[in-house]
């Protein structure tokens, strides 16, 4: 069997308001960057299966005929759905050596290219191919890198089935898939995240497939067209941190002290929809100062519950501190525990204090940079619409 080639790229994201509590049905807040992960599938005709994964130096390549072996029996292939097929993720931990606990990043990334890989092309013949992925986002560092990488995956992989459509045309750059088919890359990108987190809310994968800003609240995804632009300050504390055990950790706190913790959920819940409504009110009278202070205040707020969550860090305390003392305001985004954090800047913030901040900040050993917001969900490339020293990285394997 012989499948179609191509390149596709997702963003990463931030999440303004609502990490963690957003896995327990409350609302959040994200918004994609402009930094992406692209992903190259070629077809060969050697019956291996290779995937290329040089931001976490993995390299790996099996015959097909080793891999359709995990699946003869194993009872069929799960269509799109919400819950993995335990029987096969079990024996791709075994195949891959995964043993209880381990989250190590390699396995991680390598059991899902492995389960989605599988139950998108199981029921049929294993196709030989090789995958090369290349992000420009931080691995580990709460920009979403899973969900860009999970939802590579699933576009390249449903395409190059045929299960849905490859939407660009012989003189498109940059191409989109309808709604219907964004539905179902964003379903089998969720069931990527499954095996990397564990249990997660959906907002990633989400936003990397759509991209924008969005409002999501319990597998519900409202695009929100009507925003202000936002002037955003990231930071990478580069604290290594895993979602999957900080997501865990959340968890163990509410089981622990659920009248002390719903609360807190609550109120992050509260912070997130109060964001909305300021963000809209910005796009329909004068932005004012006192939008900014609320901003800012909500801000705050949401930073000392997620600390009360127990997924604060130091260096996010020194990313606080070092800011507030430019008059600038700042959460961690994402699972937090180390990682990103994000800092608002003011339209009247002049680029002298934002220099000044970054520099403050890269002399704690952090990376700073500003970023635009608002990158287009999964698309489909042309080589020529790739950036040329991405795609001689892609090109390498
Ligand atoms: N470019 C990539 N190549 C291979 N694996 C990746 C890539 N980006 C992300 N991953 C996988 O996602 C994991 C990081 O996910 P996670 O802990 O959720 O952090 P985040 O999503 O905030 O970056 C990595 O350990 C790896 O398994
Ligand atoms: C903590 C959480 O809200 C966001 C995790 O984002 P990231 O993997 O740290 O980029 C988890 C989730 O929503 O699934
Ligand atoms: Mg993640």
């Amino acid at each position: 069997m012989q499948v179609r080639d191509c390149i596709v790229s997702a963003p990463g994201k931030a999440i303004l308001h609502g990490e963690h509590a957003v896995v327990h049905g409350k609302v959040a807040l994200a918004v994609s960057l402009n930094l992406r992960s692209y992903l190259q599938l070629k077809a060969t005709t050697n019956g291996k299966v290779s995937i290329n994964l040089p931001n976490i130096d993995t390299f790996l390549c099996w015959d097909s005929n080793e891999l359709k072996r995990l699946i003869s029996d194993s009872g069929g292939r799960r269509e799109e759905g919400k819950l993995l097929d335990a029987e096969l993720v079990r024996r791709l931990r075994e195949f891959v050596g995964v043993t209880n606990g381990n989250l190590d990043t390699r396995n991680m990334a390598t059991l899902s290219f492995l389960y989605i890989y599988m139950s998108i092309f199981g029921s049929g013949e294993l196709p030989s191919m090789t995958v090369s992925v290349w992000s420009e986002l931080p691995t580990g560092a709460g920009l979403g890198s899973s969900a860009a990488y999970s939802v590579c995956l699933s576009a390249a992989l449903l395409c190059a089935s045929g299960a849905i459509p490859a939407p660009l045309k012989e003189w498109d750059h940059t191409a989109r898939w309808c709604q219907e088919d964004l539905e179902l890359i964003n379903s089998w990108a969720f069931q990527g995240e499954m095996i990397i987190h564990g249990n997660p809310s959906g907002v990633d994968n989400a936003v990397g497939t759509w991209g924008g800003m969005l409002r999501f609240l319990a597998g519900k995804i409202i695009p929100l067209s009507r925003v202000p632009l936002l002037r955003i300050l990231l930071t990478n504390t580069k604290v290594p941190r895993s979602t999957k055990v900080l997501v865990a950790r959340v968890k163990d706190k509410i089981n622990k002290f659920p009248t002390i913790m719903i609360p807190v959920l609550d109120s992050v819940d509260a912070i997130s929809c109060t964001c909305e409504r300021v963000l809209s009110e910005m796009t329909c009278e004068p932005i004012t100062g006192e939008h900014y202070n609320i901003l800012e205040e909500l801000i705050d707020i949401n930073q000392h519950h997620l600390n009360v969550m127990g997924v604060g860090h130091p260096a996010l305390d020194t990313l606080c501190r070092v800011t507030l003392a430019r008059g600038l305001h700042s959460k961690l985004t994402g699972a937090g525990g180390g990682g990103c954090g994000i800092t608002l800047l003011r339209p009247e913030t002049d680029s002298f204090v934002v220099q000044s901040t970054a520099q403050d900040l890269r002399d704690c050993g952090f990376d700073c940079w500003e970023t635009s917001i608002g990158g287009p969900g999964v698309q489909q490339h042309s080589p020529v619409s790739v950036k040329e020293e991405v795609l001689e990285i892609l090109n390498k394997y």
